[in-house]
């Protein structure tokens, strides 16, 4: 390391560039001792040694909005453990915080755990009763839940589970009666009052307390965990606000899931806790660890799969994942899950959500519409993505949005009991296997089962008009799906992905396995059916369908593969079937993924371009500290490379915005003798100045004496490389040794853009906003409010079902860029 000397540090004072005071002989903090000033004449004033010590406040910490340079913030943390380690020895305080300090990291997983726990069964649980509370009250107990009230009556039969005198429907209640059109209606009118009540509520919370509750919260929990600061977006209120008005959500009936929000409300849980330990607070490298592992517990709770939840979080979230934060991962999953399973919220005893056990295997015929599924999914997927953000660019009014949106939703949901129906409670009974038990619609087929016959004796029959009711009505139930879901999602409330789109890809494979069923019965002697499916015979279970179709459907609209197998093995519970479902995910892997030649170089990516001003480089002693807050005035660039001379161009080091106005603010507050022509050096030695000139300014310390650099022919494979595994912030182009420019994370995003467009103009949603928003830019095109700041940041999330959340009510909200694999 370089010998500190006094100088090196702004706060401290200096002696006129002359000899330095060795550091031995300077005083203790608060003690008195001479300086000469500049040359001039000897003051007297206090010296605080310990600024040799402590960092500068501020310095190294980053603004709203910026990416996080992972370099940097791994030295930092390189730095912080040296110093632990050679600390430990000296007293067994020291070695007590040294363990406390290793043990941190499994300390705040276990808390994000139980807290992520605790909170997804609250949700669930009032959520439940919330949805009940729309058909009706449990006059014993108010409480209760519609399932939880009749369990707890004598009265309640097998056939008819729902039914009990306890539990009353709006219109018992208000009219007195239960059947005929009177009661329908009033029913009908109370469902309407509540969901319009819970949407109005929930986005009025949304809008007032916490815009950053609205959305999934994935997309930007990607783009946060890849590196970008957004501030609050993790913090307290979002949390409070998000669990409130994601129940209130659920309970309004809105075509949407819980599950996205979920792995919200476990990174804020994460984000919260880390801030009890300097390690993780200080650090946003180390930051993003225990977000990763917070949001495995997130989708363990959401889903009730927790090695689901650790692999979306390797393969879906996460950036940077060492081996140790895929263990601290799978211990929150586990923490997550057995706090949940604890609470019980779903009253099966179970973990997962939809448990189902298929008596028949599948046959290899079956592939065909299994394959035909997954084309069906894609086909959902792009559609929707493309629709959605068509929507999305109109949306203007907010809470009218959400209030149209609710009304339209329950007045059309009412009728038809599979959308009136719980969407959760809607795909377990599309899973579920018609056994002789089973009392749902979809397995009244026409030879009824003798209820005695084991399960494996159940062959397929014939379908019934009690069957065909059912199927119209899921026909008319995927097509209110579809288009709802479009609408809904990206609304002003907490609303995930998953369930809607799992519903829509269950009620397909539901149909398609139902007719693939009556195929077989009809036509057992076709060549296909011939072998292994004959009259009486247990061949199609439609149930499967379901679950490969809801797999797809989801596969369409997120990017996940394994994670996706992972969830949906682990969510039903069925081992044999996930050779389905890992075809059918690799095949549409296989169609969407593309690798990119880059034959472009770095000199053809790097700024400034042809058209744009120079590079504003800074001098390393030949600036005055008025030359230096006026570049920083006139540009907005988030730091500026430090050359030689104007005449040498030779590179020197990197120096950083921000640190650099924090450094001279505290050395003006400070320091004394700091003017606006005083001389700033980022050298070692002050330069040789006049007598008369005031005070210099040093900065060394705020100098990056190692940045990354690329000469101008290096390929941009290789930088695009570099920036993919070193997690940089931004690199430097020279040629021989002299600054060409520079490539920062998102110019390379912007790069790999035009590279999938072919080289068509660029479409980058900062370009497009400025298109649109002249007014709305700096000089040198850079956005200055914060809203257009959050538009550039969606342009890091995958752009696929992108259009949820973020906390702005402008048009171009979605956008584009696909940033997940930087
Ligand atoms: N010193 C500089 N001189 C000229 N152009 C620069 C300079 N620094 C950055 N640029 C270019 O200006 C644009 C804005 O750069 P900036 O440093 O603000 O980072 P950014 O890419 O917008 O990312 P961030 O979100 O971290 O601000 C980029 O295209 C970058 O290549």
């Amino acid at each position: 390391m370089e010998e500190e000397d006094p100088a090196a540090d702004p706060y401290l004072p200096y002696d006129g560039g002359g000899d330095t005071i060795p550091l031995q002989e300077i005083p203790k903090r608060g003690s008195n001792y001479v300086m000469t000033n500049g040359g001039g004449a000897p003051s007297t004033t206090t010296h605080l040694l310990d600024f040799l010590e402590e960092p500068i406040p501020g310095v190294g910490t980053y603004d709203d909005f910026h990416t996080i340079d992972w370099v940097r913030e791994k030295c930092k943390d390189r730095e912080r453990h040296r110093k632990i380690n050679s600390k430990k020895k000296e007293s067994a305080w020291e070695f007590t915080k040294s363990l406390y300090d290793a043990w941190s990291g499994w300390l705040v997983v276990t808390l994000t755990g139980l807290a992520s726990g605790a909170l997804a069964g609250l949700i669930d649980i009032a959520a439940d009763w919330l949805n009940d509370l729309k058909e009706g009250v449990c006059l014993s107990a108010m409480w209760f839940n519609h399932e939880q009230c009749c369990w707890t009556s004598n009265e309640t039969t097998f056939a008819e589970r729902d039914k009990c005198p306890q539990w009353k429907s709006w219109a018992e209640l208000i009219l007195g009666q239960a059947e005929g059109p009177g009661s329908y209606i009033m029913n009908y009118f109370m469902y309407i009052y509540w969901a319009l009540s819970f949407a109005f509520l929930a986005v009025c919370l949304v809008k007032v307390f916490a815009p950053y509750a609205c959305g999934s919260g994935i997309p930007e929990i990607k783009t946060i965990l890849s590196g970008f600061i957004i501030r609050g977006y993790l913090g307290k209120w979002t949390l409070m606000i998000k669990t409130v008005t994601l129940v209130l959500a659920v309970a309004s009936g809105l075509s949407l899931g819980k599950e996205g929000p979920l792995v919200h409300v476990a990174c804020c849980c994460g984000n919260i806790f880390s801030y009890l330990f300097p390690k993780y607070s200080k650090n946003e490298a180390k930051k993003r660890e225990v977000l990763s592992a917070a949001s495995a517990a997130g989708v363990s709770v959401a889903f009730g799969a927790p090695i689901g939840g650790v692999l979306f979080s390797l393969e879906e979230v996460s950036y940077y994942f060492p081996l140790k934060t895929l263990w601290r991962s799978f211990f929150a999953a586990l923490v997550a899950a057995f706090v949940l399973r604890s609470i019980n919220p779903f009253g099966n005893s179970r973990l997962v959500l939809f448990y189902v056990e298929y008596h028949t295997p599948w046959y290899l015929f079956e592939l065909i519409p299994f394959i035909l599924l997954g084309v069906f999914g894609g086909l959902w997927g792009a559609f929707f993505i493309r629709a959605n953000i068509a929507w999305c660019r109109r949306r203007k009014y907010p809470v009218l949005e959400v209030i149209l949106v609710a009304a339209v939703t329950a007045v059309v949901a009412f009728p038809n009991p599979y959308t009136r129906q719980n969407t959760s409670e809607l795909i377990k009974e599309l899973f579920t296997d018609c056994g002789p038990l089973e009392s749902s619609q979809l397995c009244q087929y026409r030879s009824q089962m003798n209820g005695s016959k084991a399960f494996t004796d159940n062959p397929n029959r014939p379908a019934g008009p009690d069957v065909y009711a059912p199927m119209w009505q899921l026909c008319l139930a995927l097509v209110f799906k579809i288009i709802m879901t479009i609408f809904t999602f990206g609304l002003k409330v907490p609303s995930g992905l998953f369930i809607p789109s799992m519903a829509i890809g269950a009620i397909a494979g539901r149909i398609v396995g139902i007719a693939v069923e009556q195929l077989a019965y009809y036509h057992h002697d076709w060549f296909v059916f011939r072998e292994w499916c004959e009259v009486g015979a247990d061949c199609i279970t439609p149930g499967l369908y379901a679950m490969v179709g809801a797999a797809a459907c989801l596969g369409g609209v997120t990017p996940m593969t394994v994670s996706l197998v992972g969830i949906v093995f682990e969510l039903t519970g069925g081992p044999e079937d996930i050779v389905p479902l890992m075809g059918r995910v690799m095949t549409s892997k296989w169609v969407a993924t593309k690798e990119f030649t880059h034959v472009t170089l770095a000199r053809e990516v790097m700024r400034p371009r042809r058209s744009d001003p120079p590079l504003a480089v800074l001098t390393q002693d030949d600036l005055t500290v008025d030359e230096l807050q006026s570049t920083i005035n006139e540009t907005s660039y988030n730091g500026f490379p430090v050359i030689v001379s104007k005449e040498s161009q030779r590179l020197v080091g990197f120096a950083l915005r921000r640190d650099i106005t924090i450094a001279i603010e505290n050395a003006r507050r400070k320091q004394e003798g700091i003017m606006l022509n005083s001389r700033v050096y980022f050298t070692q030695h002050a330069p040789t100045l006049p007598a008369d000139s005031p005070r210099p300014l040093k900065l060394r310390s705020i100098l990056d004496m190692s940045p990354f650099t690329v000469t101008d022919h290096t390929p941009m494979e290789i930088v695009v490389d570099i920036f993919r595994k070193m997690g940089l912030r931004q690199c430097l182009v020279t040629h021989n040794g002299i600054v060409l420019g520079i490539i920062t994370k998102k110019n390379i995003l912007e790069h790999l853009e035009e590279l999938k467009q072919d080289k068509e103009p660029l479409a980058a949603s900062w370009y497009y906003h400025k298109k649109r928003h002249p007014a709305s830019h700096g000089s040198n095109g850079k956005p200055r409010s914060r809203v257009n700041h959050v538009q550039l940041i969606r342009s890091f999330q995958d752009g696929r079902g992108g259009g949820g959340g973020g906390g702005d009510d402008s048009e171009e909200e979605v956008h584009l860029l696909d940033g997940s694999n930087l």
